[in-house]
């Protein structure tokens, strides 16, 4: 089995409905995302020969990725969720609010992340997301 990495960078801001606890403000991160795309065989012919694929075609599967969620506030879709969401729209900064079907933990968001990138039709086998340094969650289903 082969499997080749990639990983981009991009910066988000939470709020984590429910947490007690100094996460409980809205606060932001610089998150790492990591990829690792699978294959048994590598491509025999053409501009893949030798690839399982190509890291500038996984790379611009990535740069969707940080494109949805880079400098964004994301914030579950629930009843607290959305009044927060409400408050800040009633703001004249136009705030980029995001609201997602989930509480948005390194958890959560890595696997959402899975299934969009194998929707984008790579073979993806795992999703290690940074949301510090020291913090991370992988999701895979191997
Ligand atoms: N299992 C999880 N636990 C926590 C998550 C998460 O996504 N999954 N998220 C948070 C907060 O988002 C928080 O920003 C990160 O937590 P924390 O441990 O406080 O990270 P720090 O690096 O900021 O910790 P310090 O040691 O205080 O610097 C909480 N938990
Ligand atoms: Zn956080």
């Amino acid at each position: 089995m082969f499997k080749v990495k990639s990983q981009i960078e991009f910066d988000m801001a939470h709020y984590l409905s429910g947490y007690d606890g100094k996460c409980s403000n809205i606060h932001g991160h610089r998150y790492k995302l990591i990829v690792s795309v699978k294959s048994e065989t590598l491509h025999q012919e053409g501009q893949l020969r030798g690839m399982v694929d190509d890291f500038g075609n996984i790379k611009a599967r990535l740069k969707e990725i940080e494109d949805l969620y880079d400098h964004k506030l994301v914030i579950e879709d629930n009843e607290d969720g959305r009044l927060v969401a409400q408050k800040l729209s009633e703001l004249p900064n136009a705030f980029k609010v995001m609201l997602v079907p989930y509480r948005p933990t390194a958890e959560e968001m890595s696997r959402d992340i899975f299934y969009k990138l194998k929707d984008m039709g790579l073979n993806v086998s795992e999703v290690e997301l940074f949301e510090t340094p020291t913090n991370s969650c992988t999701y895979s289903e191997d």
